[in-house]
């Protein structure tokens, strides 16, 4: 799956782009601030309705301007789809698929799965659990069919719950909730669970490529006490949730551990094999979904060359190119990715002040 057609109008510093993309490498050059981190954030927003780089939506649309559109043609097995989305300065979003209206955008997320590696990425490591438990939904989203709607109704009945918590309702009335939250809790938590296991067994030989010789664990946290049943432990840990307003354990605590030994990986490693690590850990989730699903992540790679050696670069580009993703990576001068590609550049993009050309 690739994306073949990208269309920006009034997106961040580009006003107007139309171009057609290749299938593997698409690679993105030019000077600071000309506006090559805002294409992979188009990109990006067309999959997700949102930045990667500020929860502010109306950010990324133009200065001066009323909106931002974005249309991309896509090609999988033999189909063409076309995605159009709109975002207005007073928040409205439209999102059209096949002409279709769509109203939930978890229905975007599910034509585009998109993987971004960034200067930020390994923050995945060191921020709270919110960064670790979207890497671990991302594939339980993309991997199971029942994740999105179990998901959905654990964070609906938990805002009920905290509610009558925060209005000091008597147990009874959150024992229906309860019931129900515990069901699909359970759900939520086996498919996270299956799908680190699976995780874990891709990893292994990437990390053997990227960290020789460290061996590095991937467990999963599921947000309670795994020894005890959650139904009970919601009952017997009432007047604690009353007291502070909100439900303390749960599958919205879950987490991702990630340790050498038994020593948590930001302590164990330097920081650029952290980097290389949050890598391996993206290009493990675009191989099982392949595996999995037969759908490809698209790989969106921003200022590569400034993050990593010579030699990782190369293997990072080679592990890349071996998922058969469409990978979009922008860097500075085009000779650090031309210079540690074995393959050739699919397509070649050159901007400045927020113009983009292609380079034949
Ligand atoms: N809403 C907006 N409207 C117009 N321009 C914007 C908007 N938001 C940001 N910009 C400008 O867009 C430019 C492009 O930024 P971008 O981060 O895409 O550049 P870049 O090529 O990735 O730079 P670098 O190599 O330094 O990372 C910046 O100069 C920024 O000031």
């Amino acid at each position: 799956m690739s994306l073949t057609r990208l269309h920006i109008d009034t997106f961040r510093n580009i006003s107007s782009a139309q171009l057609s993309l290749g299938e593997g490498i698409n690679l993105i050059y030019g000077p600071n601030g000309s506006g090559k981190t805002s294409l992979l954030e188009a990109i990006y927003f067309l999959g997700m309705g949102r930045s990667f780089r500020s929860h502010l939506s109306q950010r990324v649309i133009q200065y001066n301007e009323e909106q931002l559109t974005l249309f991309a043609q896509l090609s999988s097995n033999e189909q063409q789809d076309k995605i159009g989305l709109r975002r207005l300065k007073n928040g409205d979003i439209q999102v059209k698929i096949n002409g279709e209206n769509i109203k939930r955008l978890s229905v975007l997320a599910d034509t585009l799965p998109i993987q971004v590696i960034t200067p930020e990425s390994f923050s995945l490591l060191f921020e709270g659990p919110k960064s670790r438990r979207q890497f671990i939904d991302w594939g339980a989203f993309h991997t199971d069919p029942h994740f999105y709607q179990a998901w959905s109704n654990v964070r609906r009945i938990l805002k009920q719950r905290n509610q009558l918590l925060k209005n000091n309702s008597p147990y009874y009335t959150l024992q229906v909730w309860d019931k129900e939250l515990v069901k699909y809790a359970q759900l939520v938590t086996e498919i996270r669970s299956q799908y680190i296991d699976s995780l874990n067994e891709q990893l292994k030989g990437i990390i053997e490529e990227f960290l020789p010789r460290i061996e590095v664990k991937v467990s999963f946290t599921r947000g309670w006490d795994s020894k005890t049943e959650y139904a009970g432990l919601l009952e017997a840990q009432y007047q604690r949730d009353l007291s502070i307003g909100y439900t303390i354990s749960g599958p919205h605590k879950a987490d991702l551990r990630l340790r050498v030994g038994n020593v948590p990986v930001q302590d164990a490693l330097s920081r650029g094999q952290l980097k290389l690590l949050v890598c391996a850990l993206r290009i493990a989730q675009g191989k099982l979904l392949k595996q999995q699903t037969n759908k490809s992540s698209i790989y969106l790679v921003d200022d590569l060359p400034s993050e990593l050696d010579a030699q990782h670069r190369k293997l990072l580009l080679q592990q890349l190119s071996d998922t058969g993703a469409q990978v979009f990576v922008t860097a500075i001068e085009p000779a650090a990715i031309v210079d540690s590609l074995t393959t050739a550049v699919s397509k070649m993009f050159h901007v400045e002040h927020g113009c983009v050309t292609q380079i034949e």
